[in-house]
């Protein structure tokens, strides 16, 4: 029988997407990526669902789709802003086990600054900085934290497995 999901959290380009894919290939659990899940189900893109709709539109598709994975044994790769709504941190919390991919903001923002796939960039370093550190001490709450700076993808995968108990 699949154990519980592993939720992977963090800020954007933290490498939620990344080490999920690899999680995945490793552990033999399917892999949802919750960005490409809505596209799929929306078939907009994510900076048209922004744009067209607004960033609220966004989160309440998010929130949605997160409640409609009901399956175990999946690697569910988050949103960067997943955390922003309470009842989705305690559904993670009550269904699997919560991972936060952690790394200090410069580097993240190198990572995504010039992606225009994640519509938020466009606020520039200041404004995004300003939401870092109001998420932080939600991505806290998870059950398991990893300091990804200066780890290779597939080191991070090793210590996720070692650390999931099932
Ligand atoms: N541990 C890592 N070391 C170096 N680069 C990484 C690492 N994890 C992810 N990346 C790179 O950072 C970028 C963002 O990764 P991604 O998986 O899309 O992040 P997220 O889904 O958390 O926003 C990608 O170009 C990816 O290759
Ligand atoms: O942090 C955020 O608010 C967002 C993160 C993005 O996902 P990644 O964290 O995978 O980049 C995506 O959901 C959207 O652009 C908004
Ligand atoms: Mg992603």
């Amino acid at each position: 029988m699949a154990g519980k999901n592993i939720y992977l959290i963090g800020f954007m380009g933290a490498g939620k997407t990344t080490v999920g894919k690899e999680l995945a290939e490793k552990t033999g659990y399917v892999f949802i990526d919750l960005d490409e899940y809505i596209v799929e189900k929306t078939r907009e893109t994510i900076p048209a669902i922004f744009e067209k709709h607004g960033e609220e539109e966004f989160r309440r598709l998010e929130k949605v789709s997160l409640a409609e994975l009901t399956d175990s044994g999946c690697i569910i790769a988050t949103g960067g802003g997943i955390v922003e709504d309470e009842e989705s941190v305690s559904l993670m919390k009550e269904k699997g086990f919560t991972v936060y991919l952690e790394s200090p903001f410069k580097t993240l923002y190198d990572r995504i600054k010039e992606d225009t796939n994640r519509p938020l960039t466009a606020q520039g370093a200041a404004v995004l900085s300003e939401r870092f550190n109001r998420r932080l001490p939600l991505y806290e709450q998870a059950e398991y934290t990893v300091h990804t700076e200066n780890l290779r993808v597939d080191e991070i995968v090793e210590m996720i497995c070692r650390r999931y108990d099932g």
